[in-house]
């Protein structure tokens, strides 16, 4: 079992989600959210989402990018992943059976971080995404900011990206920008930055 993660843009990409209950629901939301368009298969017609009746699953996995196995029914979860064919799909209910999986995520800022235990626990996923989230501070957050400030300054300062490798370590190993950031004060972290790179 390879699996590797990805973070996949989502805009305008067509979601089919099989099922109308809570997981089926959660995993809707999360691409409507993103940006989305999806389609939930199912017999109930449910409030603020857009569903399909079951007879038509088989047009609608042909129109979905990506398919979304959610309901408790092994058999009509297994004829869905069948009419998928090759497609991104998503099981909810038995991981293997499918090639995409749902991570647990937490996001601050721009950072995001994905959890995954190859279905071993997903409620240990969840539990290490509480654990891993005391670990980033406000100084990493910054950090992410005054490092991408730096990037794109120096895009056009320098032609050789190795080159602007080692100006971002040594931004990032500098003692005065580790000061400024601890204190909260990314602008004279930004300001200092700019000095340097007039030398
Ligand atoms: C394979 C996967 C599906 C996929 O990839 O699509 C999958 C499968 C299954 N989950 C089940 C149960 C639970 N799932 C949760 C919670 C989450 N489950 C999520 C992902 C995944 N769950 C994928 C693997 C992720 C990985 O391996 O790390 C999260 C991270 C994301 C999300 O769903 O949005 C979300 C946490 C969101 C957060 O971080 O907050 C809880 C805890 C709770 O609800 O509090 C429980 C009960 C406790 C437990 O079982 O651990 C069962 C039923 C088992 C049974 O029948 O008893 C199956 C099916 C099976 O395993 O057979
Ligand atoms: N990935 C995850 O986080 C989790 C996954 N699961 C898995 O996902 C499956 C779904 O879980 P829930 O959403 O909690 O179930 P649920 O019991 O809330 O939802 C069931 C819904 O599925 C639909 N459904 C059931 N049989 C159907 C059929 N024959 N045809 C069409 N629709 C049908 C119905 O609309 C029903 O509302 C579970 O069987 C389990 O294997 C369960 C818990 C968490």
């Amino acid at each position: 079992m390879a699996w590797i993660p990805i973070f996949l843009n989502v805009t305008g990409k067509k979601i089919f989600v099989l099922g109308s209950g809570e997981v089926a629901r959660r995993r809707a939301k999360k691409f409507i959210k993103a940006g989305a368009e999806v389609i939930l298969g199912s017999n109930k017609s449910l409030r603020n989402f857009n569903t399909k009746p079951l007879h038509e699953m088989e047009k609608w996995i042909k129109w979905a990018d990506i398919v979304i196995v959610a309901t408790p029914d092994k058999y009509l979860n297994e004829k869905a992943t069948k009419l998928a064919k090759n497609k991104l799909v998503n099981r909810a209910d038995d991981l293997i059976k499918g090639n995409i999986a749902i991570p647990s995520v937490f996001s601050i800022n721009d950072i995001q971080i994905s959890i995954f235990t190859k279905g071993k626990s997903p409620l240990m996923a969840k539990y290490l995404k509480e654990k891993i989230k005391s670990c980033i501070n406000e100084e990493d957050v910054l950090n992410v900011e005054l490092q991408n400030y730096a990037r794109k300054k120096i895009k056009n300062l320098f032609n050789d990206h190795r080159e602007r490798k080692k100006i971002l370590y040594k931004l990032f190993n500098d003692k005065k920008i580790k000061e400024y950031l601890k204190d909260g004060n990314l602008e004279k972290a930004k300001n200092y930055v700019d000095k340097l790179l007039q030398r």
